[in-house]
């Protein structure tokens, strides 16, 4: 495998489609392009387990983006049933606290326990979302100090909660590699190419430079999926990350 095949397996691109049909045009148009592949709650409540069933049949890697928050009891069964269905990745929110994000860890190995040989999911803790800002923090939420502050406590809590990794913007790769080690999986939504409109999101980077900030993960969404041609948009994104 060359670098940009390794590469283009840690693009994750966001099929934030109201239906099936929409989801499906765009893998028509990506075919033979080896990305990991992000459901969402949009898809995900219109479509159900059956298109993540279908994007598994197809061969992708599946990351089950939910962003469960909920009391212990509640995630730890949405876990085991969202292992059950084999997705490779998927998340809650770090807000959640420590014994939602360790119930969520249960409900895995709960439903692996009766599942010998099943692969076990990249579990993640969602720290701030990247549509949110210094200002919205502090002023709206209400989280007193830096953004920086606010993510990396985030993620050491979900390493304690023996979570895998966590969502954050590149901005702050860096530093939760620092906190909480090198293998401890970070996944970066926020990703704008240059020249693409940020939209409602505010802590962006493009996919050149938070793969020098040593993100294992990349999420794009409609950088990809409202270009004029989308797989020449992803193809300019691998180009760009592997000169
Ligand atoms: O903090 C977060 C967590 C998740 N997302 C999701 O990533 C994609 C980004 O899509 P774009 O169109 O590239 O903005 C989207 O599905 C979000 O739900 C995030 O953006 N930030």
């Amino acid at each position: 495998m060359n670098r940009a095949d390794s590469l283009v397996g840690r693009i994750i691109v966001a099929l934030d489609y109201p239906d099936a049909g929409g989801a499906r045009q765009l893998l028509k148009r990506l075919e033979g392009i080896p990305c990991y592949m992000k459901v969402g709650m949009e898809l995900f409540y219109a479509a159900g387990p059956q298109f993540v069933l279908e994007l598994k049949e197809a061969g992708y890697n599946v990351f089950l983006d939910l962003k469960m928050h909920d009391i212990p009891n509640t995630v730890k069964g949405g876990s085991a049933s969202i292992t059950h269905l084999g997705v490779d990745m998927f998340n809650v929110h770090a807000a959640g606290g420590r014994a939602m994000m360790e119930a969520a860890r249960e409900g895995v190995e709960q439903a692996l326990s009766g599942q010998p040989g099943a692969s076990k999911p990249i579990l993640i803790g969602v720290t701030q979302l990247t549509s949110t800002s210094q200002q919205v923090l502090n002023e709206e939420i209400g989280i007193a100090g830096s953004m920086e502050e606010a993510v990396l406590r985030y993620a050491e809590s979900a390493k304690s909660a023996g979570l895998d990794g966590v969502v954050a913007s590149p901005l702050e790769v860096t530093r939760i590699k620092e906190r909480c080690g090198a293998t401890f999986v970070t996944v970066t939504p926020g990703i704008r190419p240059a020249g693409s409109a940020a939209g409602d999101q505010s802590r962006v980077m493009t996919p050149q430079m938070a793969f020098a900030q040593g993100t294992d993960y990349i999420v794009i969404g409609r950088p990809i999926t409202a270009a004029e041609d989308p797989r020449e948009a992803l193809e300019n994104i691998v180009q760009s990350i592997t000169v």
